[in-house]
């Protein structure tokens, strides 16, 4: 790490600045720390998402010591040095780290001497008040629906799990046996393999050799569900950056995946060059999309409400204003993904949404609007499905404080829909 820590702390903070600022997602914000080295890039990251996830602890101290409301960057330099003098990093590199981060600032430069005052309060008080805050809560725009939806009670476990953070799941190609070599790695129940400490994912045995790839285990099940065959046609809609494509490639099925963007489509032809899978890949709208398969799988775009342990600042950069036009667009690419199946053939709908709107309730609609088409309850029968998580309608409902003891999953609604003749 170069320069004690100072670049990537100022990346942080830049990266702040822009989910709490403008509204951007991480994940669309990330040129600006192209000028670091890798290992600074990889602990801007990691500095700006351990902050997103405890920034309501971090503006509960700070506001007990800022008289009036400081610059945003000025707040959110207080905000990285806050959450990891909290969480057991050495107070005098953060302090002098964060005093140079605003100190270099050009129009804020003057604020350095309190960055160092209320960092020093912070480093003597914070890190023993720390555990005893409340653990962060949801913003009100989807605090509100989820309570409606699944009850106080959940959500307070919801907002533990999304605290929490992720572990690592991997899924390993066919008759792979990953136990061997990661060591430490558990064994899902459904067939994922999780670590929790996993270091840099691209020095992992088996990497280069395309043995596995990055995908949540719940991420993981609607592929499973699908149970793709070898020789299937199958089409994957809204495929990018592709890790149910090549589950279903690795299972033999002759996969056509499409997603409207080309950027995130070179992920997937990364991931198939590396695990040496094939599938042909078109970009284009999934609404456009013509011909007949054995099997369809609709991983719709949704709120991805679901990944906010991985996500922490989806609730920040988000308000919810986008959630109806998904709602419909969700609808309409349901009705035609069933125009593009053979007679007998199945579709899995699915969403990384905890909204009912984006899951349960689209498929009751679909169910009522379409004669013939029928939720196939047995295919959700495989190994490490509870029961308990099948819904009326006969879908799958998978929530991020399920699996307390293992780490939890990502939230997702899976149904598997079967067209009669
Ligand atoms: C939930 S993500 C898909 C994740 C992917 N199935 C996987 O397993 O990695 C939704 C995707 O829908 C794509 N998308 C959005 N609108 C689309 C459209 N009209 N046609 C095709 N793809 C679309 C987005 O680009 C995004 O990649």
């Amino acid at each position: 790490m170069s320069d004690m820590g100072v670049d990537a702390r100022r990346g942080a903070v830049a990266l702040l600045d822009k989910v709490l600022g403008e509204g951007r997602m991480l994940s669309d914000v990330t040129e600006s720390l192209d000028r670091l080295s890798g290992p600074d890039r990889a602990r801007a990251q990691r500095l700006a998402t351990d902050t997103l996830r405890g920034l309501e602890r971090a503006d509960r101290l700070l506001n007990k010591h800022l008289r009036k409301a400081p610059p945003l960057h000025v707040r959110n330099a207080l905000r990285v040095g806050t959450v990891e003098l909290c969480t057991g990093a050495a107070a005098h590199g953060v302090v002098n780290a964060m005093v140079q981060v605003v100190g270099r600032h050009r129009r804020h430069g003057q604020l350095k001497g309190l960055v160092n005052a209320v960092l020093r309060k912070i480093a003597a008080e914070g890190p023993e008040a720390w555990n005893k805050l409340r653990v962060p809560r949801l913003p009100k725009w989807l605090r509100g629906p989820l309570t409606q939806a699944w009850g106080p009670q959940a959500v307070t476990a919801m907002e533990a799990a999304h605290f929490a953070g992720a572990p690592l799941d991997l899924t390993a190609k066919p008759g792979i046996d990953l136990t061997q070599s990661l060591t430490g790695a558990e064994s899902l129940p459904t067939g994922s393999l999780r670590l929790a400490q996993p270091g840099q994912i691209s020095a992992l045995p088996g990497y280069e050799a395309g043995d596995w790839w990055v995908q949540d285990a719940a991420a993981a099940l609607p592929a499973r569900i699908l149970d793709a065959q070898p020789g299937e046609s199958v089409l994957d809609l809204c495929a990018a950056p592709g890790g149910k494509t090549l589950q279903m490639a690795a299972a033999g099925a002759d996969v056509v995946a499409v997603d409207i963007s080309d950027r995130r489509l070179g992920r997937l032809r990364e991931n198939l060059a590396r695990t040496g899978l094939r599938a042909d890949i078109r970009t284009g709208d999934a609404l456009e999309m013509t011909g007949v398969y054995d099997a369809v799988l609709l991983d719709a775009p949704c709120s991805a409400t679901g990944t906010i342990r991985r996500h922490p600042d989806l609730p920040h950069a988000r308000d919810g204003a986008e959630i109806c036009g998904l709602i419909a667009l969700q609808a309409r690419m349901l009705a035609h993904a069933l125009t593009l199946l053979k007679p007998g053939g199945r579709l899995v709908y699915c969403t990384c949404s905890l909204l009912p709107d984006e899951g349960e309730v689209q498929v009751e609609e679909a169910l009522a609007a379409h004669p013939g088409l029928v939720a196939d309850r047995a295919a959700l029968s495989r190994p490490g499905i509870d029961p308990a998580w099948i819904t009326e309608e006969g879908g799958l409902r998978l929530r991020p404080d399920y699996w307390p003891e293992r780490g939890g999953m990502d939230g997702f609604y899976i149904a598997c829909l079967r067209r009669d003749g």
